[in-house]
């Protein structure tokens, strides 16, 4: 039987979903996307033949129920989920790819014993290379557990992780593609400055950015040794690497992925509208930045 997957919020990730699903071999019949602004709805629709329609009705017959929606609307999603088939609920697995917000919000916010798994993904997963971590809620069976792993699997790496390092992970991997485009667009900035053309210096940029990410993921030597092996003594790649340590690289990637942490820490306190340590999360462990 075929399995019937529903993804609430059509945006970017949600997006990435749907398309690596499809491109992996999924069905579009077996995908329900629901997505409230009408314009992206029909965008949706429009792109990837899938019936895009409400929380409830997506829901309904659905085996997985992905959550693509920022943390503010989880609330009130978890709400029309919870009130659309309660027979189906504890059957049907809720697989949040939202940061910062801990199992027990949706365990809490479902019928009891309802099962949850956490999932922070990439953007890599448009083209089937996404790196999604996974963390297991308590009521989720090990079939349930090894059937989410499967369907991810589909659309790139997938670890699992206890869920204390879920704010590292999203540090690292789930913002980690925004690092590697902001090193593109400097680049390809810097590469214009010294006198080429934007497109020269895109082309020069995306396909080193490429061979070096295959070459680190293929080769099975480490990130210190590659970069050994570009850096020729006396030579012009020394000269570059003097300039990275001089202007802070090292430290600002550190403290990137340090503020990146923090913030998913605090997901659940939505600080801009009720302030820190407000009553919205039901945690217990955030600390100050
Ligand atoms: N972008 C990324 O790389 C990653 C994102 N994530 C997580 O994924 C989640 C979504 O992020 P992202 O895709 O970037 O955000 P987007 O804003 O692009 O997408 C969220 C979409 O969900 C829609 N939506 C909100 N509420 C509902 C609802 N009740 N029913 C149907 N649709 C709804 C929003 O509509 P509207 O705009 O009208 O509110 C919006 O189109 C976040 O929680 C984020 O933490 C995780 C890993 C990576
Ligand atoms: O920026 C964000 O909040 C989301 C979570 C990880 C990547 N994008």
């Amino acid at each position: 039987m075929s399995e019937r997957i529903a993804i609430v919020g059509g945006g970017k990730i949600g997006e990435a979903l749907l398309a690596g699903l499809i491109q992996s071999g999924k069905q579009t019949k077996d995908l329900v996307v629901a997505e409230k602004m009408p314009k992206r709805a029909k965008e949706i629709a429009d792109e990837y033949g899938v019936l895009v329609t409400d929380v409830t009705t997506a829901a309904e017959g659905a085996q997985y129920v992905f959550l693509a929606i920022k943390p503010d609307d989880v609330d009130s999603v978890l709400r029309e989920l919870s009130s659309a088939d309660d027979d189906a609920e504890s059957e049907r697995v809720t697989v949040s790819l939202v940061a910062g917000l801990p199992l027990s919000r949706y365990e809490n916010g479902l019928q009891a014993g309802s099962p949850v798994v956490r999932v922070m993904p990439n953007t890599p997963m448009l083209v089937n290379e996404a790196m999604s971590a996974v963390s297991v809620g308590r009521y989720v069976g090990d079939d349930q557990l090894a059937a989410v792993v499967r369907l991810l699997e589909t659309v790139g790496k997938v670890a699992v992780v206890p869920e204390k390092q879920m704010d590292a992970v999203t540090a690292v991997s789930g913002s980690g593609p925004a690092y590697v485009f902001l090193m593109a667009e400097a680049m390809i900035d810097a590469g214009v400055a010294l006198g080429l053309s934007r497109v020269q210096a895109s082309e020069l940029t995306v396909q080193t950015i490429r061979g070096a990410g295959l070459l680190l993921s293929e080769s099975g030597l480490s990130p210190v040794d590659l970069r050994a092996a570009v850096t020729s003594p006396g030579g012009t790649t020394a000269a570059a690497i003097r300039q990275f340590e001089a202007n802070g690289f090292r430290h600002g990637v550190y403290e990137a992925t340090r503020a990146c942490a923090a913030v998913s820490k605090k997901a659940g306190y939505r600080p801009d509208v009720e302030g820190l340590g407000g009553p919205s999360s039901g945690r217990t462990d955030v600390d100050a930045p």
